[in-house]
């Protein structure tokens, strides 16, 4: 591992200040990462402005075969990437090879698509006119990824912004530098040429008021919270920066009467405690109706019970340590107020007796919508659930957001699904399913979850620049 920045085709920065990085699980320094900031950023713009022409000149063929080099050396290295990933950030090992997959497959993905980038002829109105629409690649690219998928999220944005011709220049979370790194160096050893791909990691506010006020940068993707990317839209305003948020989220998962209930029970535990409930599109609330409420409660806590608490890197583990102390106390904080609020707690509740930042997987029952949990992203592994008599109900409480990301339902019934997942105000729905997200999907929220989409043939539109090109004959 270099752990160092790498800028137009440089590893960099051994004399810069260092920012330690840390396991969750047991508090050890895992490693230490250059403190990048203004400067730095200027120079990987500036290398990915020299680089771009020579880039999007390619052939989308050419492009492909890069990107495909790259996904095999992904793949190849499922085992170091994976380790990488749970010695920083701490979810379970298995999860972590998942997510290797899952960051590998964007890169595939986009491969295929760099091919299929297609523009328009348009019916002219004017014999001595020919329409049409040409598709460009939108420049210089600025990633700014979170640490809760450091591959995934990565490749999500790298995948589509190099297939178009792009050049990228990324910022990671400060918790998980060095799966991005890692991912930088194997991209080294594809072949794409210097320039095309450099991160800086450091001072989040330096290296984002570069990326998001150089006007070389025409756009900006963000993962993260719904409070950093209000303050990047601000900060991309004044050089009118394309912008992709994908941002927080509060899902709903709403269990009808005539839903089967095991199914449902598999769906929330899938939803809820991957990640150890850190993914923004974990399922925050569960509205159970009346006539099944307490056979799912029952049920629910029975298979949250069989739940392994432990570090990511051993055998067994389901739930790893949350990311840090703060994140400790916010889930500490909803199941108090839960509890203060009426609620009452069936399995869990607290954190267990092993060091590190470790919270018991929970469910919580008789939850109300005047609890902080019914209301706020927790980013836990805590299921409240609340009772619901009729569908309008539950429909109300699930849209009463500012939030619309992700939002689950579980019916038998074609019908009853159809007019619920209709009325739900969120960019993903899990219908049966409590694990929606692929690679070949639209990714994206509505209202305080974000802009555009991330992945699918959706997922290139916003890294290229559409051109009507009318030409007189
Ligand atoms: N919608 C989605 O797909 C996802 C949303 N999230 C949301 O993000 C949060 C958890 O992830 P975090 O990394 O803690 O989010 P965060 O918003 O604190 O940080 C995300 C990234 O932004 C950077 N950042 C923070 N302040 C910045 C600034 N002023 N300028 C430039 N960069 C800045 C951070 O260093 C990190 O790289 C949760 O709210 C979660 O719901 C996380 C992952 C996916
Ligand atoms: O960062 C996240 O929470 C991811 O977007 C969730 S997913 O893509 O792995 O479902």
């Amino acid at each position: 591992m270099k752990n160092l920045l790498y800028i137009n085709g440089q590893w960099i920065g051994e004399e810069l200040e260092k920012v330690p990085v840390h396991n969750p699980a047991t508090g050890e320094l895992v490693s230490e990462v250059p403190k990048g900031g203004k400067k730095e950023a200027l120079q990987a713009v500036d290398a990915a402005e020299q680089a771009f022409e020579e880039w999007s000149n390619l052939t989308a063929y050419d492009r492909a075969n890069i990107l495909k080099t790259y996904y095999n050396l992904l793949i190849e290295h499922e085992q170091e990437l994976a380790e990488l990933m749970t010695k920083e950030m701490g979810k379970p090992l298995t999860e972590a090879k998942g997510e290797v997959h899952y960051a590998a497959n964007y890169i595939e993905w986009y491969a295929e698509q760099a091919k299929r980038i297609y523009g328009e002829t348009i019916p002219t109105h004017d014999p001595n006119k020919r329409l049409q629409v040409w598709k460009k690649p939108v420049g210089i690219v600025a990633a700014i990824t979170p640490w809760n998928f450091p591959a995934a999220m990565l490749t999500r944005k790298m995948g589509p912004a190099l297939a178009a011709g792009c050049t990228v220049v990324i910022k990671p979370s400060s918790e998980t530098p060095l799966t991005a790194i890692k991912l930088v160096e194997l991209a080294e050893q594809a072949g794409f040429p210097k320039g095309v791909i450099n991160i800086v990691t450091g001072s989040s506010r330096e290296i984002g008021e570069v990326f998001l006020t150089d006007a070389r940068v025409r756009k900006v993707t963000f993962t993260g919270s719904t409070e950093v990317g209000k303050v990047l839209m601000k900060q991309g305003a004044d050089t009118m920066k394309k912008l992709s948020l994908e941002l927080g989220g509060h899902a709903p998962i709403i269990v009808l009467n005539d839903a089967d209930i095991d199914k449902a029970v598999q769906g929330v535990m899938a939803s809820k405690f991957r990640n150890t409930g850190q993914t923004c599109v974990c399922g925050n609330r569960v509205y159970v109706q009346s006539e099944v409420y307490e056979t799912f409660v029952e049920k629910f806590t029975e298979s949250v019970k069989q739940l392994q608490v432990g570090n990511g890197l051993e055998e067994g583990t389901n739930i790893g340590p949350l990311i840090n102390q703060a994140a400790v106390e916010k889930v500490t904080e909803h199941v108090e107020d839960a509890v203060k609020n009426g609620a009452t707690v069936v399995v869990g509740g607290e954190q267990p007796a092993e060091q590190g930042n470790y919270y018991l997987p929970t469910v919580i029952k008789d939850a109300n919508a005047s609890m902080l949990i019914m209301n706020e992203e927790t980013f836990g592994p805590v299921a409240p659930v609340q009772k619901f008599d009729t569908v309008e109900e539950a429909i109300k409480l699930a849209n009463d957001t500012p939030y619309g990301l992700a939002a689950y339902v579980f019916t038998e019934s074609v019908s009853a699904g159809t007019k619920v997942v209709e009325k739900l105000d969120f960019g993903i729905i899990g219908w049966n399913d409590g694990a929606p997200s692929a690679v070949q999907a639209p990714f994206g929220g509505m209202k305080e979850s974000g802009l555009g989409r991330e992945g699918g043939h959706q997922g290139i539109d916003d890294f290229l620049e559409m051109q009507y090109v009318s030409i007189g004959v």
